[in-house]
């Protein structure tokens, strides 16, 4: 196998519990392959920089093949220095009873200073998914911060919840992961979220044929949606290491493509598909090749669909106007 050049991973929020998972599986290959070096730039708020600096020491001893180098600082524009990929995981994460849409305020600050970093010092094409909450609106505002940097290079995280509904379909089918396919999670990560099977398929069968409509529309729906208020719940605290799995998934997927034939969820920059409004950051399907997405076209769009889809979109547009007010974007 040949090794490539070093690549930069900048991830904020390194000494929280999703990076605590996160950092070990970039550094194994992971997310970019197992011929990528890659050098970690760290970033927290000063006082967690001792914890960060004891979570290195674990790193640097796992003796990573691929990890030339770790740096950690308080400092954005030292972190994005040059970054071919961001992964933004600082951020307040939502206690029990809350929304995520409750934290725009406290997080917002987080991701304008985020934004205006990354455009000054980080690669032209870096890669970034936003996965602190509430993320749609986080990317929305780290983007808008950032104007020489290509918008469709800021994306947000509905990964986790395109995997949950991939195992909540796998256990009530019987059927095996690997044999799901194209499942959409659309809109945006939080309880207004469209988890829609009405193209997906388990073991090459229509999902909704194997399915009661019933409990798809009043169970799995829901159960998809507010699964990461039932993990808050039974853990008492936010779910981490299958957060961390699904931005691994997301970053691999993007940097290294879909299956053929198959398509994953991201939230993008919306180009007006689906008649969702233009510039919100929305969970839409993709297929990727060559380090580009592209939204999945043409896919029929029920009435049910549609009034899930515009729901999730009204919040989105919400959430954006709200920051508008806090004067985060335009
Ligand atoms: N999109 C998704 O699917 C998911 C998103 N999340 C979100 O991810 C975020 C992080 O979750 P956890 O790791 O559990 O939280 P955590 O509280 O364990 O860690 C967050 C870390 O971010 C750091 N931080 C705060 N402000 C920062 C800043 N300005 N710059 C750099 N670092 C900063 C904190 O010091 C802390 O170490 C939360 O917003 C959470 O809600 C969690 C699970 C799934
Ligand atoms: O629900 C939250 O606020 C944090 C965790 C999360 O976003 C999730 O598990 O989906």
């Amino acid at each position: 196998m040949t090794i490539k050049q070093p690549v930069r991973v900048a991830v904020t929020g390194a000494a929280g519990q999703i990076g605590y998972s996160l950092l070990f599986r970039i550094a194994s290959g992971d997310m970019l392959g197992k011929d990528q070096p890659v050098i970690l730039q760290l970033l927290e708020i000063t006082p967690a920089l001792k914890a960060l600096n004891g979570v290195v020491m674990e790193l640097r001893d796992c003796a990573f093949p691929l990890l030339q180098d770790v740096i950690t600082t308080d400092d954005p524009e030292v972190a994005f220095k040059d970054a071919d990929y961001a992964l933004l995981v600082g951020a307040m994460p939502r206690k029990a009873g809350m929304e995520r849409g409750d934290l725009l305020g406290a997080n917002g600050g987080i991701f304008k200073p985020q934004g205006e970093a990354i455009n000054k010092v980080a690669k032209r094409d870096i890669k970034v998914v936003v996965v602190g909450n509430p993320a749609n609106t986080n990317a929305l505002i780290a983007q808008q911060n950032a104007p020489d940097i290509d918008p469709r290079q800021f994306t947000a995280l509905v990964r986790l919840d395109h995997n949950r509904a991939i195992s909540q379909l796998a256990e009530k089918t019987g059927g095996a992961v690997k044999d799901i396919k194209n499942v959409t999670i659309w809109g945006n990560h939080s309880s207004t979220q469209y988890p829609d099977l009405s193209q997906a398929t388990v073991g090459g069968k229509p999902a909704l044929e194997q399915v009661d409509r019933t409990w798809y529309e009043t169970e799995y729906i829901p159960t998809v949606a507010k699964r990461g208020a039932a993990i808050i719940e039974a853990r008492g605290a936010s779910s981490a290491a299958s957060a961390a799995g699904a931005a691994i998934d997301h970053m691999r997927d993007w940097a290294l493509g879909t299956r053929e034939g198959e398509w994953t969820s991201m939230a993008i920059p919306s180009d007006g598909s689906y008649g969702i409004p233009e510039g919100l950051i929305y969970g839409f399907p993709v297929r990727i090749k060559d380090g580009k997405y592209e939204i999945v076209q043409g896919l029929e769009v029920s009435d049910f669909s549609r009034g899930k889809m515009d729901a999730t979109a009204r919040e989105l547009e919400e959430e954006r106007d709200e920051v508008r007010k806090l004067g985060l974007v335009k």
